[in-house]
């Protein structure tokens, strides 16, 4: 992949950019490899599963810069000034698509752009997300609510320019703080969730529920845990971190009489219920709102994918010590991931696989199947 804004050295954020996408690929295997090696010695790796080398991030998460009339959406330089991205080549095209219909109504209703320096200004990031259908939630990060009802007036016509517009929001984050969201989020559409369509399954997704980045990759990585669900023949499943319930709905072999789901974002919880609504047996999904950390919970199979920071002493121990025959782990971190699985003395990886979730970076995912030794 070739970039402008990396060659022009406006943006470094893609570290591997100009490494050949299969020296890419082959130097995450081994790294993934070492980081295994001295806690799963034995484990078998199946071919590393390979994205789209451009346009797969599904979510992009801009800083808006530059001032009222020129809003630029991207990054900002040393000296805090905005650096336009709008045709960043790792964004899905639905996202190239629609930047320009979104500067324009920022700069047309005049958010003035957050000014980090002196700490004024309106708006200071721009998220956007697309599902696979290309339609897209949109959300304005404002620094106060003092032009809500200008973004509400002028929604009508920036839904004219951009039909595929299906939610939109605005957070608010009045703390000049380094977190790219505040908690405060207010919709704008009837519609409260983007519809991500996998195969059979709809995801839902609100502001604040979090998805993979890469969509693609991410339908491959449920799959494959189906396939591990499957071969497991579980009567329970427990998806811990479940966010909107991408394991949970896509590992529930006839088997499992019972698939619950925990996650501490409410909003994601209210998706994952939603999308349980539209199997053809809901009975048997259950999700909650909750710390993992905070209740000890057990099923035959239990699939962890937890933040970067990994489970943990206390998630880790009473998966070790609990009846559960079969653990996925799904992990964006193999640091984190070795460190649980070494905290795991009594579960047995036998089966791992490296899915590519953030080509042109170092980032990835790894999940390994392990079983009660
Ligand atoms: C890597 S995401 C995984 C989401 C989901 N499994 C998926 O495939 O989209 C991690 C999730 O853990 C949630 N989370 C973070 N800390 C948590 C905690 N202490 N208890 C439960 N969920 C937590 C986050 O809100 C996020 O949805």
């Amino acid at each position: 992949m070739h970039c402008d804004y990396f060659s022009a050295g406006r943006c470094r954020s893609c570290r591997l950019m100009g490494v050949p996408y299969h020296r890419q690929l082959a130097d995450k295997q081994v790294m993934a490899a070492q980081a295994l090696r001295p806690v799963a010695p034995e484990v078998r790796w199946a071919d590393p599963f390979a994205s789209a080398e451009s346009g797969y991030r599904n979510k992009a998460k801009w800083v808006v810069g530059g001032d009222r009339r020129n809003p630029t959406i991207g990054i900002l330089d040393e000296r805090r000034e905005g650096i336009d991205l709008r045709r960043c080549g790792i964004c899905e095209p639905s996202l190239i698509e629609a930047f320009p219909a979104l500067v324009d109504f920022i700069a047309r209703i005049g958010l003035v752009p957050y000014d980090v320096n002196r700490r004024i200004g309106d708006i200071k990031y721009l998220i956007v997300t697309t599902s696979p259908q290309g339609q897209l939630l949109v959300r304005f990060v404002l620094r106060s609510l003092d032009r809500l009802d200008d973004i509400r007036r002028g929604l009508p016509a920036l839904r004219s320019a951009l039909p595929q517009l299906a939610v939109a929001s605005v957070n608010l984050h009045p703390e000049h703080k380094a977190v790219l969201e505040g908690d405060r989020e207010i919709l704008l559409t009837e519609e409260s969730s983007l519809s991500i369509r996998l195969g059979d399954v709809s995801l839902y997704l609100g502001p604040q529920g979090f998805f993979q980045t890469n969509t693609a990759v991410a339908a491959g990585l449920y799959r494959q845990a189906a396939d591990w669900a499957t071969q497991t023949t579980p009567t329970s499943v427990l998806d811990l971190y479940c966010g909107i319930g991408g394991f949970a709905l896509h590992c529930a072999p006839p088997s499992a009489r019972t698939v619950h789901g925990v996650e501490i974002s409410a909003d994601a919880v209210s998706g994952a219920r939603r999308s349980a609504a539209t199997r053809p047996d809901p009975g048997r999904f259950t999700f909650d709102a909750d710390d993992a950390v905070a209740r000890r919970l057990d099923a035959d199979l239990v699939i962890v994918n937890p933040p970067r920071r990994g489970l943990g002493a206390t998630v880790a121990d009473w998966i070790d010590t609990g009846a559960a025959r079969h653990l996925i782990y799904s992990s964006c971190n193999p640091a984190t991931l070795a460190a649980d699985l070494a905290r795991m003395p009594s579960l047995r990886a036998i089966e791992a696989r490296l899915f590519d979730m953030f080509p042109q970076t170092a980032h990835m995912e790894v999940a390994v199947l392990l079983e009660r030794r």
